[in-house]
């Protein structure tokens, strides 16, 4: 098992990594947890809740509350009746919830854990690849009005357990959503974890090999280190936003086809043509090489549904903006992010060419 930790303001948690650790989740909890509500969603539930109830059914009062899947659930409603379940099982501050699942789940039931009681205790077991990001570091939050995330909290996890295992049953849409998490990682901080994934990742890659465990562990050290530097995101913690201005806005627009991940690449793909093409940021980067394996993984890259306006409308709730400016992450080289601040008028026509050159196929790289 691969160990690691966090160190956030209140405490510091540990990461525990790898495969089967569901049949082992009895040895890994605090025993003296007095109610624990197991928070997982209708996939995850098919495949994994009943290894992790049998564990823990013997030791634990356990109770369950299940969502339906998808980004929908991280909705008012849903949370409003997952703060009335945990009232009804009279949870206490010393009760936890152990979010099984992915980034929707772990963000719904890490904000009923943040309010309720003031604070009860949350353990993340992160199901997709994508939740290495959302399970560490402690951004909780659901959404309102289409806008992601605006009501949420920073909550650090007491735990965060990683069976890798449970990778296996994921769909390649689910696989790409997760890459691109781990290219931003990449492309923010660490330049051999970028030449790494897009040399050795492919379609066809092996989850379960030792190469993807060594990848992944890079990926969660890029998190951890910003994350303990800056939890409440008033500096550098804003580079893990990178692709997530236009990615958010993208996502606020195809709730339910296109993944976080998805929508993601593309922004970071729109914030490294603004680097280099606005901003003579970016020095050493090739397009053609990120495009390449873009293409070779399948995301999908259609920009003919969307409008500059309907983007720039939903970029407007990015949480890192002023009320006079936009603000996104760029990049002046791989490692090396910086902040541009960008007023509404200059972003729309930015977004204007961006799109209308992307969709009449401009870009050399794009072909
Ligand atoms: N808090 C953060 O720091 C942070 C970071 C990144 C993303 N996020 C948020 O995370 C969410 C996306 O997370 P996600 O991509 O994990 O989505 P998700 O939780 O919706 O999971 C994706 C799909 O995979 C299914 N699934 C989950 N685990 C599975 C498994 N092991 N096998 C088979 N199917 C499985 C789910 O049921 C769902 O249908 C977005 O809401 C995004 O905003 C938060
Ligand atoms: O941990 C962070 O900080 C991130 O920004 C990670 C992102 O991948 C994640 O999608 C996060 O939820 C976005 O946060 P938001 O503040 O833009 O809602
Ligand atoms: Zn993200």
């Amino acid at each position: 098992m691969i160990e690691l930790s966090v160190t956030a303001q209140s405490h510091t948690y540990p990461i525990l990594i790898d495969a089967g650790l569901r049949h082992r989740i009895k040895e890994l909890l605090d025993p003296s947890i007095e109610i624990l509500v197991i928070v997982t969603d209708e996939h995850v539930k098919k495949y994994y809740l009943d290894d992790c109830l049998q564990e823990l059914k013997s030791s634990f009062s356990v109770d369950v509350y299940v969502i339906p899947p998808g980004e929908q659930s991280k909705s008012m409603e849903q949370y409003k009746s997952l703060q009335q379940f945990l009232l009804n099982q009279r949870m206490t501050r010393k009760s936890a919830i152990l979010a099984l699942g992915g980034g929707v789940v772990g963000d719904l039931a890490g904000f009923a854990a943040a309010t309720f009681a003031r604070g009860i205790g949350f353990i993340q077991m992160p199901s997709t690849i994508l939740a290495h990001d959302s399970s560490i570091g402690g951004k909780v939050a659901i959404n309102l009005d289409g806008k992601k995330n605006i009501v949420g909290s920073f909550y650090p996890p007491h735990q965060v357990i990683f069976d890798l295992e449970m990778y296996q049953t994921l769909n390649e849409q689910e696989i790409r959503s997760g890459l691109a998490e781990m290219v931003k990682h990449g492309l923010i901080a660490d330049q051999k974890l970028y030449d790494s994934l897009l040399s050795s990742i492919k379609v066809d890659f092996d989850l379960s090999s030792n190469d993807f465990k060594h990848l992944l562990v890079q990926s969660i050290q890029v998190k951890n280190k910003i994350v303990e530097k800056d939890e409440k995101e008033t500096g550098i913690r804003k580079f893990l936003n990178f692709g997530h201005s236009f990615g958010h806005a993208l996502e606020a627009a195809h709730m339910n086809s296109r993944t976080h991940g998805e929508c993601v690449m593309l922004g970071m793909i729109f914030a490294l043509w603004l680097s280099n093409e606005k901003f003579n940021h970016l020095k050493g980067f090739s397009f053609q090489r990120l495009m390449d394996w873009v293409k070779q993984m399948d995301y999908p890259l259609q920009l003919d549904d969307v409008t500059s306006a309907e983007l720039l409308n939903n970029m407007k709730f990015d949480k890192k903006n002023t009320q006079d400016e936009l603000q996104l992450v760029l990049l002046k080289q791989i490692g090396s992010p910086c902040l541009q601040n960008i007023n509404v008028y200059t972003m729309e026509s930015y977004l204007n060419e961006f799109i209308t050159k992307w969709n009449q196929g401009e870009f050399n790289w794009l072909k």
